[in-house]
């Protein structure tokens, strides 16, 4: 029999993930979904067909739990679901910087859990979850995981202690993108592009470059130094990217975001 799946506190990650599953074959009679607002549960129920329950109801009915809640309202997910989840179920965390540990303490003893960071590429079917057990997860539970969030991109287990650097490469990773082609839009605004041109041009240069870093199987370097001739045009830019320190930028911003990653989970803990 199918896997009944829960996403209990279904946002943008949680309907990401409620979409991608629907895409990917599974029934929406197989799906049960929680939310704090009954327009949010109505607008799910008619997009989706799916069930809207409450957190109890959830924690009752559905095999597989995820998570997706923001961390900040963890805890009083917890207070509020832990006493109906069987010790049977598999509980899922979405959610940056919630620990394994966290939720183990929280539910009956020997309820397998299983933290997942992805991103909202899920969305497209690109996303990228990375998946850690915890205590009680076994080969069959993580399988699990990896089949659900395989169906809307890239999966990849590692330790846990690895996840607030995951969190600062994957989880954030795609606003960094988003932030640069913002500001190369700007740039070709300043070099008299109208917008939308501007906009097309450096979206297409993404994707392009995106598919090539892909599929090529050729090292970034060999990628760019393709790109950058002889006294040409983009090594003038190259220059000032590492003028400007756009290198030790993206080292100081990524480590900002793990340790943030890291500040939540032990604010919380
Ligand atoms: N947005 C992103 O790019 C990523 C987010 N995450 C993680 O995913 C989680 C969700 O993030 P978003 O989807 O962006 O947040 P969101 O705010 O869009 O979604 C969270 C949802 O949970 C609901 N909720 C909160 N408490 C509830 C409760 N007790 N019962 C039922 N529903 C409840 C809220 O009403 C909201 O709709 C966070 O923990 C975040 O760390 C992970 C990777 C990427
Ligand atoms: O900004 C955040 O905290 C979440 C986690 C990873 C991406 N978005």
């Amino acid at each position: 029999m199918a896997q009944r799946v829960a996403v209990v506190g279904t946002g943008k990650i949680g309907e990401a993930l409620l979409s991608g599953m629907i895409r990917a074959g599974k029934s929406p009679d197989d799906l049960l979904v929680t939310t704090r607002r009954a327009e949010r549960a109505e607008d799910l129920r008619r997009g989706y067909g799916v069930e809207a329950v409450s957190n109890a109801e959830a924690a009752k009915a559905a095999d597989i739990l995820i998570l997706t809640v923001k961390p900040q309202d963890m805890g009083a997910l917890m207070d509020e679901l832990a006493p109906h989840v069987p010790a049977d179920r598999l509980v899922v965390s979405g959610a940056a910087g919630i620990t394994t540990k966290f939720l183990e303490a929280r539910l009956a003893a020997g309820t397998p859990v299983v933290r997942v960071m992805s991103n909202t590429p899920v969305l497209v079917d690109e996303g990228m979850s990375a998946i850690s057990g915890g205590a009680h997860a076994t080969e069959a539970h993580l399988e699990r995981v990896e089949e659900i969030f395989g169906s809307v991109g890239k999966t990849i287990r590692v330790p846990e202690k690895q996840q607030d650097a995951v969190t600062a490469l994957s989880g954030s990773g795609p606003a960094y993108f988003y932030f640069l082609v913002e500001a190369m839009t700007d740039a070709g605004i300043l070099l008299g592009l109208p917008r939308a041109a501007a906009h097309d041009l450096i979206v297409q240069a993404a994707i392009g470059a995106s598919v090539m870093l892909r599929d090529s199987g050729e090292h970034p370097t060999l990628l760019r130094e393709a790109v950058t001739s002889p006294a040409g045009t983009t090594i003038a830019a190259i220059r000032e990217l590492e003028n400007h320190g756009v290198r030790a930028a993206l080292l100081a911003a990524l480590e900002a975001a793990s340790n943030r990653s890291q500040e939540i989970a032990e604010g919380l803990s």
